[in-house]
Parts: C-alpha cells; sequence; structure tokens
C-alpha cells in the first residue's frame, strides 16, 4: 500500500489514501433482522467514517439497497424489472439519509446527493456539488447509484470514484476479500491478499460485478474488498492496515 502522503492543499494526512469512495452494501446497516437498518449497526459505521475523517481522509460513500429490495429480485417474482430498479434505487435513498442522520448526531458533516432526483427529500447529484462538498470537509453520500436501471451501486461507487478523482474504492461487503470462489458457499475457497482487475475478470470472482471491476480497471482505480462486519476495519483499512484483498492495475502486457 502506499505511504502517508501530502494532498495538493498540504494537508498532511496520517492515511495512505486521501480521498476514499467506500462502498457500502445495503446489508452492512442491518443487524440480527437481516432486513432494514438497525440504528446501532449504523451507528458504529458512522463512527468509524468520523474516524477516519479526524485522521485527514476525505471519505465519498455509495450505499447499496440490497436491505430492502434488489431489481432482479422484483423481475424474478414476475414484475417490471425497471420498476424494480426505481425500488433499488429509492431504497439506496433510505440508507444514505440513515446514515447522514446518524453521521449528523455524532457532529460529522455530510450531504447526500442523489443520481436519482428526489428533490423533496435531498439534492440531486451534480460533480460540481460533490466537489464542493469534498473540499468543505463533508462526507458525500451518494445516492441512487448511477441513475440509471440494470447497473449496480458497484458500478456507481467505482462511477463516482472516477468523476471524484478519488484514490480507492473501498467495498465494505459481507466477507473478508476476494476468494478463488464464493466463500459462502464453497468452504475450500482461498482467499488472495492481492489480485489485479485482470485477474478477477478473467477468473469470475464475483464478489464485484464485472462492469464495475472493468471501470475500475480502464481508470486505474485501486478497489480494497474488506468486511464491513467486522467492526474497526473500516479505519483500520483506510489506515492501510486490516485484512482485505487489494486489487490494482496490471500493467504487464496482455498475453
Ligand atoms: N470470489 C469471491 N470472493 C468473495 N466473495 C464472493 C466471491 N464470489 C461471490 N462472492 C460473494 O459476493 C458477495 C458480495 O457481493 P454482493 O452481494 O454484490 O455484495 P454487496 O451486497 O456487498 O454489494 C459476498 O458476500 C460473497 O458471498
Ligand atoms: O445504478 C443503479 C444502482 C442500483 N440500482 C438498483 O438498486 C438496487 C440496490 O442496489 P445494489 O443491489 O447494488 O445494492 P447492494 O447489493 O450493494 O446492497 C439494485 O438491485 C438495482 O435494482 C439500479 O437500478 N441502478
Amino acid at each position: 500500500m502506499p505511504h502517508p502522503r501530502q494532498d495538493e492543499t498540504h494537508m498532511t494526512t496520517e492515511l495512505p489514501w486521501r480521498r476514499i469512495l467506500l462502498k457500502l452494501s445495503g446489508e452492512a446497516l442491518t443487524g440480527n433482522a437481516g432486513f432494514g437498518i438497525d440504528a446501532e449497526v449504523t451507528g458504529r459505521i458512522a463512527d468509524e467514517i468520523g474516524d477516519v475523517v479526524a485522521r485527514g481522509g476525505q471519505v465519498g460513500v455509495v450505499v447499496g439497497g440490497g436491505n430492502f429490495v434488489r431489481g432482479s429480485q422484483i423481475a424474478a417474482s414476475g414484475l417490471d424489472r425497471v420498476s424494480g430498479d426505481h425500488m433499488g434505487m429509492l431504497a439506496t435513498v433510505m440508507n444514505a439519509l440513515a446514515l447522514s442522520a446518524a453521521l449528523a448526531v455524532r457532529d460529522v458533516p455530510s450531504r447526500v446527493l442523489s443520481a436519482l432526483a428526489v428533490p423533496a427529500v435531498c439534492e440531486t447529484f451534480t460533480q460540481r456539488a460533490a466537489l464542493a462538498s469534498f473540499e468543505a470537509g463533508q462526507v458525500v453520500l451518494f445516492a441512487g447509484g448511477t441513475g440509471n436501471p440494470y447497473f449496480t451501486t458497484d458500478t456507481g461507487a467505482v462511477l463516482r470514484a472516477v468523476e471524484m478523482g478519488c484514490d480507492v474504492v473501498m467495498k465494505g461487503t459481507q466477507v473478508d476479500g476476494v476468494y478463488s470462489a464464493d466463500p459462502k458457499t464453497d468452504p475450500s475457497a482461498t482467499r488472495y491478499d492481492h489480485l489485479t482487475h485482470r485477474e478477477v475478470l478473467a477468473n469470475g470472482l464475483s464478489v464485484m460485478d464485472a462492469t464495475a471491476i472493468a471501470l475500475a480497471r480502464d481508470n486505474r482505480i485501486p478497489v480494497i474488498v474488506f468486511s464491513i462486519g467486522e467492526p474497526g476495519e473500516f479505519v483500520a483499512v483506510a489506515s492501510g492496515n486490516g485484512r482485505a484483498t487489494l486489487v490494482t492495475v496490471d500493467d504487464a502486457p496482455a498475453a
């Protein structure tokens, strides 16, 4: 991992990454119920985000919506996919509002910007507004994924990371890294410390969707996969430690 650095404003940060895009799965906000939003769990994540900000990090968050609804599940039940995806994107808005509220009670300033316009509830995403928020020291909560059906919040996370000039995407998910197979279904799966985007794609390692990984590869954005369910792990990973898989660009010519 890179060493601590100075940013353009010469503000020293003790973190190896200056601007971080944290992708949180919707499930990250659920407690034992396995559905919806658990205040305690959401508060613990807000604490960790506040901790990273206090250490000099700029944090943008893309939240998923899978704790409420996924468009593919709606489609599987025989309903219209696009309506399902709209419902999924609205679920991400709910999660972003919950996280914003949890940050507010901890005096961590944040701003919710949604790619799907819901003007009575939050502001609509523009690159300019988001960059201004980063510069003002706010945590930027990107809701609504990409704003388009048939996409995922993983792709939304990489897209925002590219647009915002983030140094890294950190995917906080249910497992502690990328494995040779899905560890939830294959107990013999082995974990990688380091992979390239090309290896993730070539081996069909589906911890993140292929569109998202390809976009990260094409824009040379490293991706770190870690367990958000493990208390303290976001702070550890953002500090260059922790248990995670680091996915970086392979500069070798294609075979
Ligand atoms: N090769 C793999 N390595 C790690 N996890 C994998 C792999 N293949 C599938 N998975 C599964 O992918 C899940 C994360 O993907 P996804 O459900 O899209 O996450 P999220 O909801 O966090 O966006 C993990 O919980 C894990 O069960
Ligand atoms: O750009 C996007 C991002 C998300 N979604 C919808 O929102 C749901 C929730 O997002 P995701 O499944 O990525 O959430 P996560 O698994 O991270 O909780 C998806 O299933 C899609 O239905 C969408 O249509 N476009």
